[in-house]
Formats: structure tokens, C-alpha cells, sequence
């Protein structure tokens, strides 16, 4: 058979495949809208339908990765079939997600990561504005940054917990990569300026100490409003990601800036939704303490007794009282576990409060 004969047959092969998996996708969908009739059929008296499942997608998403023999990697598949089931969703409800704009950050790119591309993403000015718009029911969840690998706590977010009662229903891992960016009339010789959120200006200052020492560093509200900014101007560049750079049409002078080429950020979804256990959860809480000696032990022993693993551990000043602190804590596990839910009451007894913030699947992608 000749190459042409062959690719001939191969591309009939690829359309009569295309052909079963649109069948197979559209019996899906289907199945979608019965299970969303079925929720709406099965409410008590007064009783909101709860379409968005955090642990069923966890589940979905994970079984399939155990199923795939390749050649697509795991997390290849997983991106397709977090897209069909972000389709099905929207079927049975489309979601608004807020998250911390303007377009182009990657607040935005952790919300599509983490509920696909068929939701609405609604873009805020700062990250209170998420959590204020969850709360008042504007929009169903919110996408807020709460850790940098490089940089430490997002300290909005964690004094955004403190102050509304929000609970978290999932997270996401996102990786960093910074470039430095120009528009079309910059003068690259002539460079006096670089914009960038503050965070990110840091996650780069070892790169900008290097090769842009004089250049006056301009914190802006997020990466894609340095972007946009520098759009117009001859002598300023941006540091940004891909996104922001591809959307103000901006060209890459140096790649991937980052002082430390592991910089990723870890981002958490807000909203009102209690999630069930999946077996493979994190829960996170806050917890005030009286400042006296031994406070830390204290507040640790329950984890350590438990061998209950923390994943995380913050500072924070009280916004009650000079010199009294709050703990944020992460760690494996479910409030429903009945290991941690015995270190819970502990805590309990020991702290002046004890918020649970939520359980949630452990990011699956
Ligand atoms: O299983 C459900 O509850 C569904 O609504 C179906 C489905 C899916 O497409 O698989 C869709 C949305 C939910 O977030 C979880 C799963």
C-alpha cells in the first residue's frame, strides 16, 4: 500500500472512532441530565439541589487514571475527561466561578484547571471580593491562592477566612512559570521599568538582582495587569505567565524566571457545600489559642497522638487581641474520620476557637 493509501485508510479509521466516541460522549451527557432530574426528584421539603460533586469528579477521575494503559499519560487523560465531565455538569447546572482577575491571571487558570473550561470564570478585583461574592450567593464558588512554594502564605487569603464562614471544597496545584514580556514598541534597550504582582516580583527578584539590577520594580495588582499595562508603554517590560502574555499579544525576551524552577502555587475553592469522604481528603481548620507557654505542643500533641499528618502550618496575629495568634492547619484526612475527629474535640477543649474550614479531595490533578 502506498503512504498516501495508508494514511488514507488510517484517517477512515480515526473518523469511524470520532463517530462512536461523540456517540459515547453524547450518552454521557444524557445520563448527566437524568442524574440531574433524579437529585431534583429525591429533595426534602425546602431543599437547594446539589449538582456539583467534588467527590464523585475525585473518584471519576482517579478511576479512570487506573484504568489508562496508555499511550496518553495519566494526566493527560484525566485533562480530557475533567473536560467531559465539566460539560456534563454544566448541563445539569452551568457554574459561575469567581476568581481573582482580571482575565489572564493564574487564579483564572487554576479555576479552569480544577473545574474545566464550561464554567463561567468571573473575574474580581481582590481576593475579599471573592469571598464576598460567594457568601452573598452571587456566584457558586470562588478560586482564592493561598500558598506559593517560593513566597509562603497568601496572607488576603488567610485573613479572608477569618473574617467570612466559607467552606473549602477542593484545591489545586498549579505550576509557575514567569517570563519576562514586552509589547511590540518596547525599546528592550531601554527597559527602566518591570511590572509585576508582588508575589511575583519576589518568586523573581535572584533573576531581576541579576540581569536587570538599576530597573525599578513596580508592584501591580495581579501578573495580567502588568501585562496590560506595559501594552502601551516604550520603556517598561512585565513579568507574567503565558496566558497573560498570550491575551495582551506580548513578546517573551527571557523564558521561565522563576528563581526556583519548582515554583508552584497552591490555590483552594471556596463556596457553602459540606463534601463527603473520598478516603483521600484534606481538612483544613483554624484555631485560636491563649498565648501561654507550651501553646505550639499543645495545640500539636492531638496530630502527633492521632499520627495524623500535617500538611501545613501558619501564623497569623488575631484580629481580636494584641499578641494573641491563630493557627491555620492542614492536614490528611476527613472531620468525618473518627481518628480525626477524636483530635478534633481535643483541640477543641485546649483552644479559645476552633474553625473547620472544611474537608475536601486531595487535588487529584
Ligand atoms: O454523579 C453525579 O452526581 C453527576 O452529577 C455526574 C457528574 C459526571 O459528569 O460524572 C457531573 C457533575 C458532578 O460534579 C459529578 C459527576
Amino acid at each position: 500500500m502506498s503512504d498516501e493509501a495508508q494514511l488514507k485508510a488510517l484517517r477512515n479509521r480515526i473518523d469511524s472512532i470520532d463517530e462512536k466516541v461523540l456517540e459515547l460522549i453524547s450518552e454521557r451527557a444524557r445520563c448527566a441530565q437524568t442524574v440531574a432530574e433524579v437529585k431534583q426528584k429525591t429533595l426534602a421539603e425546602g431543599e437547594k439541589p446539589v449538582f456539583y460533586r467534588p467527590e464523585r469528579e475525585a473518584w471519576v477521575l482517579k478511576h479512570i487514571m487506573e484504568l489508562n494503559k496508555g499511550p496518553l499519560d495519566n494526566e493527560e487523560v484525566a485533562r480530557l475527561f475533567r473536560e467531559i465531565m465539566s460539560a456534563c455538569l454544566a448541563l445539569e447546572e452551568p457554574l459561575r466561578v469567581a476568581y481573582l482577575g482580571p482575565e489572564g491571571t493564574f487564579t483564572q487558570a487554576a479555576a479552569l484547571k480544577h473545574f474545566g473550561h464550561s464554567v463561567v470564570s468571573v473575574p474580581m478585583a481582590a481576593i475579599d471580593e471573592i469571598f464576598r461574592e460567594v457568601a452573598a450567593g452571587a456566584v457558586h464558588f470562588g478560586v482564592v491562592p493561598v500558598e506559593n512554594s517560593t513566597e509562603g502564605a497568601i496572607n488576603h487569603t488567610l485573613d479572608s477566612f477569618l473574617e467570612h464562614d466559607l467552606a473549602i471544597c477542593g484545591e489545586v496545584e498549579l505550576r509557575i512559570h514567569h517570563h519576562l514580556l514586552v509589547g511590540e514598541n518596547t525599546r528592550t534597550d531601554k527597559i527602566s521599568r518591570v511590572y509585576s504582582h508582588a508575589q511575583s516580583l519576589a518568586q523573581c527578584r535572584k533573576w531581576l538582582d541579576a540581569h536587570y539590577p538599576n530597573v525599578e520594580r513596580v508592584a501591580v495588582a495581579s501578573n495580567a495587569e502588568a501585562a496590560r499595562r506595559v501594552k502601551g508603554e516604550w520603556n517598561s517590560a512585565a513579568i507574567a505567565g503565558d496566558i497573560a502574555g498570550e491575551l495582551y499579544g506580548l513578546t517573551r525576551i527571557a523564558e521561565k524566571i522563576e528563581d526556583r524552577p519548582d515554583n508552584s502555587t497552591r490555590f483552594l475553592m471556596i463556596g457553602n457545600q459540606e463534601v463527603p469522604p473520598t478516603g483521600d481528603d484534606k481538612t483544613s481548620i483554624i484555631v485560636s489559642m491563649n498565648n501561654r507557654p507550651g501553646v505550639l505542643h499543645h495545640l500539636l500533641q492531638p496530630f502527633h497522638e492521632n499520627g495524623i499528618d500535617l500538611t501545613r502550618i501558619e501564623t497569623r496575629p488575631s484580629r481580636s487581641g494584641k499578641w494573641t495568634y491563630v493557627f491555620f492547619i492542614d492536614f490528611f484526612g476527613h472531620q468525618h474520620d473518627p481518628l480525626i475527629k477524636g483530635a478534633l474535640e481535643k483541640i477543641r477543649e485546649e483552644a479559645v476557637a476552633l474553625k473547620i474550614l472544611g474537608s475536601y479531595p486531595k487535588a487529584v490533578l
